[in-house]
């Protein structure tokens, strides 16, 4: 794909899909016109029992969270810095370089999926130890580094009263899930606008290999979920986080939580941002079923795993998957 920098011109500004951005049938999506979801869980979280948390994680993996005390402006700000980001011109945006503590910047067409790339660009950064990181991130935009830092402070607040919702739901000490989810890995998706977004993904169907992710997603749609064999829409709910299960939570409630399949399809006229953190473990963490919800009438149905086993098994970040196993700091 070329690019004519000068004339700001980008791999997105054609009239119809390049060849390259076609998927197959069977991987492309077919329900855009599908309606929007409106049982996907809304959880107020000064008022929602703790039991309506669990059942949502159980039948959905997913849910939108209200009334959550993150600073509404902070979402905003890291939403705008992230455009600013994703709209300068390339040689600032592509800061790859393969070592420990740094960023990974993903071009439309540097990830493909059996030759063909996906609709996006795709920034990733490890936050955690958070003050040894945020030097390392992008320089430019220049409020980047004070935003995203702010952001990451708030994250950890929301994302561990998240977890301690979830301990009590489900019959864990306090602590049980914080304790296995200090690293904190940024990833924030561009999808611009699609001439046809029949033909096209933003990100294909996947499972996130963490506890939880919280999304920041503005108010832009595109987000679906797997259930009962049906692509779901997320829908849009301004000044919310989605919450997602993932595989690593999976495990620890013994298959109890739900880790949902999800996938992102493009728009035709908007441009959508997303932000993702995604809450992990230590690389050398052993993740298994939690020993209280384990016992003669419901075994473990998981095997304990090293985090960083898990991730190299299943590929989790595909060709990036070692460069960022050992961007996240572990102890030993
Ligand atoms: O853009 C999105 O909402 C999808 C993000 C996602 O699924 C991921 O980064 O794992
Ligand atoms: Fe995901």
């Amino acid at each position: 794909m070329e690019m004519k920098e000068g004339k700001d011109l980008r791999w997105f500004d054609v009239k119809s899909v390049p060849e390259g951005y076609i998927f197959s049938k069977e991987l492309r999506p077919n329900n855009l016109d599908s309606s929007f979801c409106d049982s996907i869980p809304v959880i107020d979280l000064e008022n929602t029992p703790l039991e309506a948390i669990i059942k949502a994680s159980q039948e959905f993996g997913f849910f939108h969270v209200i009334n959550h005390g993150f600073p509404e402006k902070m979402m905003s700000d890291a939403m705008n810095v992230l455009k600013e980001f994703f709209d300068m011109p390339t040689k600032d945006r592509s800061g790859i370089i393969p070592n420990s503590k740094n960023w990974i910047y993903i071009n439309s067409t540097d990830y493909n999926k059996d030759g063909v790339y996906l609709w996006r660009e795709n920034l990733k950064h490890p936050c955690h130890p958070l003050e040894e990181c945020i030097p390392q991130w992008p320089h430019k935009p220049t409020r980047y580094q004070e935003v995203i830092g702010a952001y990451l402070v708030e994250i950890q607040k929301l994302s561990s009263r998240i977890f301690e919702m979830i301990c009590k739901g489900l019959g864990l000490e306090p602590g049980y899930l914080n304790d296995k989810s200090e690293v904190q890995l940024l990833s924030s998706n561009f999808y611009p606008p699609c001439p046809d977004p029949s033909l096209t993904m933003g990100i294909l169907a996947h499972q996130d290999p963490c506890l939880i992710t919280l999304l920041n997603q503005g108010d832009s749609t595109g987000l679906q979920f797997l259930k009962d064999d049906e692509w779901i829409n997320v829908g849009a709910i301004p000044n919310a986080f989605v919450v997602n299960i993932g595989n690593q939570l999976e495990i620890i409630s013994n298959g109890k939580l739900k880790s949902a399949k999800h996938r992102v399809v493009n728009n035709k006229d908007e441009t959508r941002i997303s932000i993702a953190t995604f809450l992990n473990p230590l690389p050398e963490c052993i993740i298994e079923p939690a020993k209280v919800l384990v016992n003669e009438l419901e075994p473990a149905r998981y095997e304990a795993t090293q985090y960083k086993d898990f991730i190299g098994r299943n590929k989790s970040f595909g060709d990036y998957t070692g460069t960022i196993l050992n961007a996240t700091h572990s102890d030993s």
